[in-house]
């Protein structure tokens, strides 16, 4: 396993995560998404596109005077126009983005590679002489002749960039060749060199790791994985998955991240997946009668991720797949201890449930199931008694399992 290294998050969820088809963050979530992800510890954040206009340049300029305890970048297209108007906002980095491969040199722009390589030795030069500092993005490098790429890398840290950015922009890379592709360019440079992935084959997490394992030293995220089409990294899941598959630190601490991720989950307008790794409203979510058995005796048996590490908790779910342990446990928690003969009769009645209702019970229909049988057929008031004790959990049958 490596050393202890670090690597530096630039999180650009108020850049690529706003270019989400339908999505367009107002100036107060765009202050609040800035301020929590500086909280968090996120180091690096790339804020907008000065170019898109007057309304844009005046947001940036706002979130540049808050000041935050993180580096702001812009994003800029290798045009003399875009990157004048990078200047005077506060903020100290422009990205120039330029596209690698021929596929967009030639069908997008109508250039070749000669204007490329002369564009960043004019444009780098141009950003600089405003003061900022430069990082050249290479759109599309993961469809670009690996040459030329180098090429291109090594002519934009000969002008004064400070970083180069390896976008799979069409999402079609998978680990190994990140892998091989961001070692040649590790090799050949000496500038910083980041990452940005997008999801479209579900591997920006996976491409991204592999970067880092490579040499990258800035690793572009977004919030939940929000980004063009299918998304960009997680910035959750780069952020966990480098500290605990790799012991690489981001010094992003997630312990408050459900808050950052519910604010970015109401602002982009669309509800995430309940399945989403990390942050889906189910995941740390258990039914299965053998998995709550195996939770309840020690949450090792089927924890892989700690809930806790991104502010989160295991609970248990009844439902057609529960066995006799979940009952007691649920149970329990309304005060009522069963016995097994009940527990078992019960289970049968949460199955029936479940199937015929499409859902779990809540608590107060667990106190009803439990007033069906025989033996408390007469005293119904225990089960009222205890739900008064308990009001909080009237409402979900959800339970806590200590982590
Ligand atoms: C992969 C990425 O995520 S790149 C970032 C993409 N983000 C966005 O596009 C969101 C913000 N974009 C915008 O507000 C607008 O597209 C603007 C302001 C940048 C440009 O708007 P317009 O001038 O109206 O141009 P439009 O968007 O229709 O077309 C893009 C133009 O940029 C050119 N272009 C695209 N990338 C680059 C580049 N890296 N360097 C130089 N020119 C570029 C295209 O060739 C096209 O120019 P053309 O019309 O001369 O062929
Ligand atoms: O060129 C860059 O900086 C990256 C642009 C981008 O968002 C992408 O290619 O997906």
């Amino acid at each position: 396993m490596n050393a202890m290294r670090t690597v530096v998050i630039d999180d650009t969820t108020l850049r690529d995560g706003e270019q989400s088809a339908g999505v367009a963050f107002s100036l107060e979530e765009k202050i609040d998404i800035a301020t929590r992800l500086a909280k968090l510890g996120v180091p690096e954040l790339e804020v907008g596109i000065p170019a898109m206009g007057a309304e844009e340049r005046e947001s940036i300029r706002i979130l540049a005077s808050l000041k935050l305890p993180a580096r702001l970048l812009v994003w800029a297209r290798m045009k003399s126009e875009d990157i004048q108007q990078c200047a005077g906002l506060g903020v100290p980095m422009a990205d120039l983005s330029v596209p690698a491969s021929d596929q967009q040199i030639q069908r997008k722009l109508g250039k070749d590679r000669r204007w490329v390589l002369a564009n960043i030795r004019r444009c780098v030069a141009q950003a600089r002489d405003l003061g900022l500092q430069v990082g050249v993005g290479f759109e599309d490098a993961s469809r670009a002749d690996p040459d030329f790429l180098l090429q291109a890398a090594q002519t934009a840290q000969a002008a004064g960039a400070r970083r180069i950015r390896y976008a799979d922009t069409v999402g079609i890379m998978e680990p190994f060749g990140v892998h091989a592709a961001i070692s040649r360019l590790r090799d050949g440079l000496d500038v910083e060199i980041e990452m940005h992935a997008h999801d479209d084959l579900g591997l920006a997490t996976a491409n991204t790791l592999a970067a880092a394992l490579a040499g990258a030293t800035h690793l572009n995220t977004t919030v939940n994985g929000l980004g063009e089409r299918a998304g960009n990294a997680a910035l959750e899941e780069v952020v966990l998955g480098l500290r605990q598959l790799y012991r690489i630190e981001t010094g992003v601490d997630l312990k408050k991240f459900p808050a950052l991720s519910a604010l970015v989950e109401n602002a982009s307008g669309e509800p995430l997946g309940w399945r989403k790794s990390l942050v889906g409203k189910r995941v740390f979510s258990h039914e299965a009668g053998i998995h709550v058995d195996g939770l309840l005796k020690d949450p090792a048996n089927y924890q892989g991720v700690d809930p806790a590490a991104v502010g989160r908790r295991h609970t248990l779910v009844l439902g057609k797949h529960s066995g006799r342990q979940g009952v007691i446990q649920a149970y329990a928690q309304l005060g009522i201890a069963l016995e097994k003969r009940q527990a078992d009769r019960l289970l049968a009645e949460v199955r029936q449930f479940a199937v015929r209702e499409r859902r779990s019970p809540d608590d107060r229909e667990l106190a009803d199931l439990y007033r069906t049988l025989p033996q408390h057929s007469s005293s119904p008031a225990q089960a009222e008694t205890v739900l008064g004790e308990r009001p909080q959990e009237v409402a979900s049958h959800r339970l806590a399992v200590a982590a």
